[in-house]
């Protein structure tokens, strides 16, 4: 089982890393404009391989990306310090008109998993620029991620049996969804009074913050965010090649609200097999529409340009 990653920069090179620490597939080929870049990342991460699971891993030009199942894009510019996701627009979407074509023909078939930021923009522009390919974004897979390790911290324990989403925009306007979250199948504030820990509005405002402003606070002390999508990107990939049916908030356009954005959805071979509508407060559904609006008037600004 082979996987593309393009972008061989922090992002794509550490997913390339996870994937071949956690044995995700069998072979590995790194692209980037910058070969250079790419031949030395493989090669160190070549090093990993036979402490691991063996994983081939090598660098090439878009044509080897021939026979991948799935093509992870983390090209392109990433934040500055102060910047939004969606101040990348512009600048990304240029490199994407010309690339994804490019991708899609030298690994038809193959499903494309973006990760550049604004994600979810990006994912729709996808969708157009490779219409016969199966499309989705990382979306909000790494923001509930992130939510799940607070709500964890502070109810001490393994986050692994936390679950709750984030949803709508990879970004500032995302919504994190309360009424989907439990720990160890509680609602969360019954868990909290359960073990006999506070449960605030100044806390859940902390961990709301805490996820949303993570990845400005991480680039503010190391100019990059990495390991978390290096992981989420690895997983997702994981879950298309053994066709797992893992539910994930990955970012796939979503006619009820007309733009490229994140919902639980069920994913397996052939990328997002279906979406499963969470039920949620009022607020939370205004706030989900409200976040759509964001990317709609995003994405508009793409039209014609
Ligand atoms: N979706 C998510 O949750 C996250 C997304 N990101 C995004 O991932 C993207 C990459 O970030 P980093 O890896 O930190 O940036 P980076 O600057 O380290 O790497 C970007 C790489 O893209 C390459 N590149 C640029 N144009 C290209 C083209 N036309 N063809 C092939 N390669 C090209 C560059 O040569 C560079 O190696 C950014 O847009 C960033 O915002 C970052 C973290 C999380
Ligand atoms: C940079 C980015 O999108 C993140 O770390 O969430």
């Amino acid at each position: 089982m082979k996987v593309g990653v393009v972008g061989a920069g922090l992002v794509g090179a550490t997913a390339a890393y996870a994937m071949t620490l956690r044995g995700s597939c069998a072979e590995i080929v790194l692209s980037d404009l910058d070969l250079r870049r790419a031949e030395a990342e493989a090669q160190d991460i070549a090093h990993a391989s036979p402490v691991s699971h063996g994983t081939r891993v090598s660098a090439g030009p878009l044509e080897e990306l021939a026979g991948s199942r799935v093509v992870i894009v983390a090209a392109g510019a990433n934040q500055q310090p102060g910047e939004s996701r969606l101040d990348l627009l512009q600048k990304n979407a240029g490199i994407f008109r010309e690339l994804i074509p490019q991708v899609a023909a030298s690994a038809p078939g193959a499903v494309l998993l973006i990760a550049t930021n604004p994600v979810d923009v990006l994912t729709g522009l996808s969708t157009r620029l490779a219409p016969e390919q199966p499309v989705m974004g990382s979306g909000t897979v790494l923001d509930s991620a992130r939510f799940r390790h607070l709500v964890a911290q502070h109810a001490g324990v393994d986050a692994t049996h936390v679950h709750g989403y984030v949803l709508g925009e990879h970004g500032d306007s995302e919504v994190i969804a309360w009424s989907t979250a439990t720990v160890a199948g509680l609602p969360v504030a019954d868990f909290m009074a359960a073990r006999g820990l506070d449960w605030t509005p100044e806390i859940r405002a902390a961990i709301e913050s805490g996820t949303r402003d993570a990845a400005a606070a991480i680039i503010g002390g190391k100019r990059a965010t990495y390991y978390g999508i290096g992981a989420a990107l690895a997983r997702i990939t994981e879950r298309v090649l053994g066709d797992r049916r893992a539910v994930l908030t990955v970012s796939a356009p979503t006619p009820q609200f007309g733009v490229s954005l994140s919902l639980p959805r069920v994913v397996g071979a052939g990328g997002v097999l279906a979406t499963v509508m969470p039920r949620l407060t009022p607020d939370e559904e205004t706030a989900l529409e409200a976040s759509a609006a964001v990317l709609r008037e995003a994405a508009g600004q793409l039209e014609g340009a």
